[in-house]
């Protein structure tokens, strides 16, 4: 509109005269140009950000509007802020060194004004179940020794990561709330369409179960009607009625029955065989394979049944697995619609933390295909090290979250797989191991 409207643009430009942009490192270019179009009689733009907290690629910001901002407006000022009010010394020291590896960004070291009395802290549980344990354990001695719940964050990469930690949460008692609106981990897309197998193993006319296999089976939604015909006429359940089904093709047919006496069986498994053989007798591994990368390059379905195992695992029958699976489903919804409690732990995605302060802070999952997410690694693999640059560049707007301690937790396996510590970490764990501050 600005571009092909001159008297529109000239209209802003005389009811505008100063501009000042905060956030300044997050822009895109649709926004530069506006800002541009809209300043360009006076030039008097005034711009604060951050190059290190550049974390929006992925809705077109870029830190190169910032890191050349002076080329663009060579006559602009640059007063930098280096002195940090909000975080301890330690803190400060160990962002500055981490954010240093970055090769885009403009150099400067900021200076914190305060020593606390915690390092940064390392530590190292088995897997995201005792990492979970081990946060929530631990903020429950703080805030018997007089913390309170609003003052502890913890920050994962992505909403799914934060499935354990939401368990631990509700079991504990403590105010918690969860920055995201979103659905339950069990609520998501190809977890609920794997436990569908698991629901009609119990209940085979459990509908909404039968509407989602017919999803994962490659079958269209229409059948669900003549499925519920065929249950009534015969007098039979859902699950058995998928062998009668008239208007399917035979190599469907054929597979429908095989697979339509199995779901007995599952019944009778721990969760973990059942989904075990979901995958591969049930053919859930070949649905994965064709559409589970669809969408969403940053979560994906193969992982998400990773995820799914490792609580399944923790159960010995379907039947508690799916009762703890409901209890979670709920206890999300009621998350949710509570309005944000004043004094709560805040469980958040880094990026939604952006801004925010807190006086503890929790990283969880800080290993390999985490954080770096396995996105940004598989572009530097194939050449392109900027996703790498800003995920270093989430892990120090993590860290610089905390105001008095930073905790980082290090699991040694993520989704049922040994896991390797985050490359942007490895020389301060070592630091750390040997006693030196980071
Ligand atoms: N001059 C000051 N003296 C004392 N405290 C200050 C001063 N300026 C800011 N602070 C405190 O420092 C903390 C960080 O400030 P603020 O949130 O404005 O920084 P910011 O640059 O927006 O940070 P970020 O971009 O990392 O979120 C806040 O707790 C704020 O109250």
């Amino acid at each position: 509109m600005l571009t092909e409207n001159p008297s529109l643009l000239l209209r802003y430009q005389e009811r505008f005269r100063y501009f000042l942009i905060d956030e300044f490192q997050d822009i895109n270019q649709v926004q530069y140009d506006i800002i541009n179009m809209m300043c360009a009689h006076t030039r008097n733009l005034c711009v604060v950000g951050d190059d290190d907290q550049s974390i929006y690629s992925f809705r077109g910001s870029d830190p190169s509007f910032i890191l050349e901002f002076d080329r663009y407006y060579p006559e602009a000022q640059v007063v930098t802020l280096s002195e940090n009010y909000r975080s301890s010394h330690s803190i400060v020291s160990l962002a500055n060194n981490l954010i240093s590896c970055n090769r885009s960004r403009r150099a400067k070291q900021m200076n914190a004004q305060f020593t606390a009395d915690e390092l940064p802290l390392f530590f190292f549980p088995y897997d995201e179940e005792e990492e979970a344990t081990m946060v929530v354990e631990d903020i429950k001695e703080r805030i018997q020794c007089g913390a309170q719940p609003s003052d502890f964050a913890v920050l994962y990469r992505t909403h799914s990561a934060s499935r354990a930690i939401f368990e631990r949460l509700v079991q504990s008692q403590l105010p918690f709330s969860l920055a995201q609106d979103g659905e339950s981990f069990y609520e998501r897309r190809f977890v609920r369409y794997l436990l569908a197998y698991l629901r009609l193993s119990l209940d085979p006319n459990d509908e909404e179960a039968m509407s989602d296999l017919l999803v994962s089976l490659f079958l269209k939604q229409t059948l669900l009607k003549e499925l519920k015909a065929i249950s009534i006429l015969e007098d039979c359940s859902l699950v058995k009625a998928l062998v009668k089904l008239s208007t399917v093709q035979p190599f469907q047919r054929k597979k429908l029955k095989t697979i339509a006496p199995l779901f007995k069986q599952l019944s009778k498994l721990k969760p973990i065989e059942a989904i075990g053989m979901i995958e591969t007798e049930l053919g859930f591994s070949e649905f994965i394979k064709k559409r589970g990368n669809e969408g969403n390059m940053m979560e994906r379905g193969a992982d998400d049944v990773r995820d799914l195992k490792v609580v399944a695992k923790k159960f010995k029958t379907v039947h508690a697995f799916l009762a703890h699976v409901d209890e979670m489903i709920k206890a999300a919804k009621t998350i949710q619609q509570q309005n944000e409690a004043a004094n709560a732990v805040q469980l958040s995605t880094i990026h939604r933390a952006k801004g925010l302060e807190y006086k503890y802070v929790y990283v969880l999952g800080a290993v390999e295909g985490s954080i770096p997410h396995d996105y940004a690694l598989d572009a530097n693999r194939n050449g392109d090290p900027l996703p790498l640059e800003e995920e270093r560049r989430l892990l120090y707007v993590a860290i610089t979250r905390a105001k008095h301690a930073v905790f980082l937790s290090v699991p040694s396996r993520r989704r049922m797989k040994s896991a390797q510590p985050s490359r942007f970490l490895k020389g301060f764990i070592n630091k750390a191991a040997a006693g030196a501050q980071v």
